[in-house]
């Protein structure tokens, strides 16, 4: 491979990997945005955003970052899709939603998110529904939530939701994602977290895979964070997921 493809890929694999802003404060969340200047996807979560205000996206906006804005929205459609024409005006690229709030606020929010969307002039954000978190595993599924399908099948059917609502992809686990992909198509965005490479801690991630095998399972994009945010060296963590990504993309 010459020079030239090597650099082409190491940063086309770059581009996959969405690194989550979560810390409790926006001088945090930039301190660590100007560490990994390499890093073009932030994940700007629960934690962030309640705690700082969306001012973080325009400070991202203006080191032309991509934003996955992870609010996770579960409610009733109403209520969901306000929130999601509200998400809409900051221009963000990914916006996540649960699929268990079912066919009717999934419609409504998509529909929402185009239609503030349109009133901003900006591009509408993808919507993407989360199929199950995860932190849980199959044991927890049937015994804590009493869900009587097999975790595969239930990730499928979440996501097939989705789908069928409009959505443009889903947040799944590596260990769902060939699944997923062939059933739903490369069209389907796949955003996986619970991605640790060999060298990492699992943490509370119940299904965790590494990144290359997430990448050859049929992820769109990884969402990679304490692997990378919690490295003694956080630049020298990004670019050993890069090289092993570089392997087999
Ligand atoms: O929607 C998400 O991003 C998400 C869904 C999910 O099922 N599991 C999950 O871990 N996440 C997020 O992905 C990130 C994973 O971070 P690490 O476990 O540190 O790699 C966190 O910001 C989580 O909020």
């Amino acid at each position: 491979m010459s020079v030239t493809e090597k650099s082409a890929t190491e940063k086309s694999v770059a581009e996959k990997i969405i690194v989550p802003l979560d810390v409790p404060t926006e001088a945090e969340a930039i301190a660590l945005v100007e560490r990994l200047p390499q890093v073009s996807f932030w994940k700007v979560g629960l934690e962030l955003f309640v705690g700082s205000g969306p001012s973080i996206l325009t400070a991202l906006k203006e080191r032309e970052k991509r934003i996955f804005l992870d609010l996770k929205l579960h409610d009733i459609p109403n209520t969901m899709a306000g929130a999601c024409r509200a998400a809409a005006k900051y221009g963000v690229d990914l916006l996540t939603v649960h699929a268990t709030a079912g066919r009717t606020a999934l419609e409504a929010s998509q529909a929402a998110a185009e239609a503030g969307a349109i009133a901003a002039g900006l591009p509408a954000p993808k919507l993407i529904a989360v199929t199950l978190l995860t932190s849980l595993s199959s044991r927890m599924l049937a015994l804590e939530l009493k869900v009587p399908l097999e975790l595969p099948e239930y990730a499928l059917q979440m996501a097939l939701l989705a789908q069928e609502s409009g959505l443009a992809g889903a947040v799944c686990s590596p260990q769902e994602a060939e699944q997923l992909h062939q059933t739903c198509g490369d069209d389907f965005l796949l955003v996986c977290p619970g991605v640790r490479p060999t060298w990492a801690e699992a943490g509370d991630q119940k299904r965790a895979m590494t990144p290359a095998a997430a990448l050859q399972a049929g992820a769109s994009y990884l969402v990679i964070g304490r692997p990378i945010t919690a490295a003694s060296d956080p630049e020298a963590a990004f670019t050993r997921i890069c090289d092993e990504l570089a392997v087999v993309a």
